[in-house]
C-alpha cells in the first residue's frame, strides 16, 4: 500500500430499473473538497500513463467496464517511496480510490468495453498542474504487458 492512497469499497443499489452508484458525498469522512468531476474514457487495451498531480487529490470510480490501475510511489520522504500498487477495479471490484498529490499513476483499459473513469477531484484541471512520462519509462519500474500464465 502506498501512504495516503485509500481504497474504499462502494456500494451499488440494483433493482428491476437499473442500479445506483454510490461514489462520493460531502458527509463522507474521507470528503476533502470539491474541485471539478470529469470522466476520461479509455478503449481496451489502450494505455494512459504516467501522469502526477502536484496539488490534486484524485477520487476515482470507474463507473462503466474496468481498467487495470497502477500507482507508484517517488515522493521523497515518503515512507513508502519506490512502492507501485497494482489495482484491477470497475465492474466486479467497484471502488473509490483516492491518490494524493505526487504519487504517479496511470491505467489501461481491460475487457472488451470501453471503461469510464470519473475522477472527483479536489481542484479544477489545470494542465501547469500535470507532469507525464512515458507509459514504457524506466524510471517506473512496471510494464504493463498483459501477464499470461
Ligand atoms: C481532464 C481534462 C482534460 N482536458 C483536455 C486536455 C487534453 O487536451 C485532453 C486530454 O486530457 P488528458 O490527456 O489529461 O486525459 P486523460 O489521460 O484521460 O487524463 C485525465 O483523466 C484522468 C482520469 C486523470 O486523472 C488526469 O488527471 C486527467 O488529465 O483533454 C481539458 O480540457 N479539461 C479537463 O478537465
Amino acid at each position: 500500500m502506498i501512504e495516503g492512497v485509500a481504497v474504499r469499497p462502494l456500494r451499488q443499489i440494483p433493482d428491476e430499473r437499473g442500479k445506483i452508484m454510490h461514489m462520493l458525498r460531502v458527509d463522507a469522512p474521507h470528503f476533502e473538497q470539491f474541485g471539478e468531476i470529469y470522466f476520461s474514457c479509455v478503449y481496451p487495451g489502450a494505455i494512459k500513463a504516467w501522469h502526477i498531480h502536484k496539488a490534486m487529490t484524485l477520487n476515482y470510480a470507474v463507473i462503466v467496464g474496468r481498467i487495470k490501475l497502477v500507482l507508484y510511489d517517488d515522493r521523497e520522504g515518503s515512507p513508502t517511496r519506490h512502492a507501485l500498487m497494482e489495482l484491477f477495479v470497475g465492474d466486479g471490484n467497484y471502488a473509490l480510490v483516492t491518490v494524493p498529490p505526487r504519487v504517479w499513476n496511470g491505467f489501461k483499459g481491460v475487457g472488451t468495453e470501453t471503461a469510464i473513469v470519473a475522477n472527483c477531484a479536489t481542484l479544477p484541471h489545470d494542465p501547469e498542474e500535470i507532469e507525464r512520462m512515458d507509459p514504457f519509462t524506466d524510471r517506473i519500474p512496471y510494464r504493463w504487458d498483459i501477464k499470461h500464465g
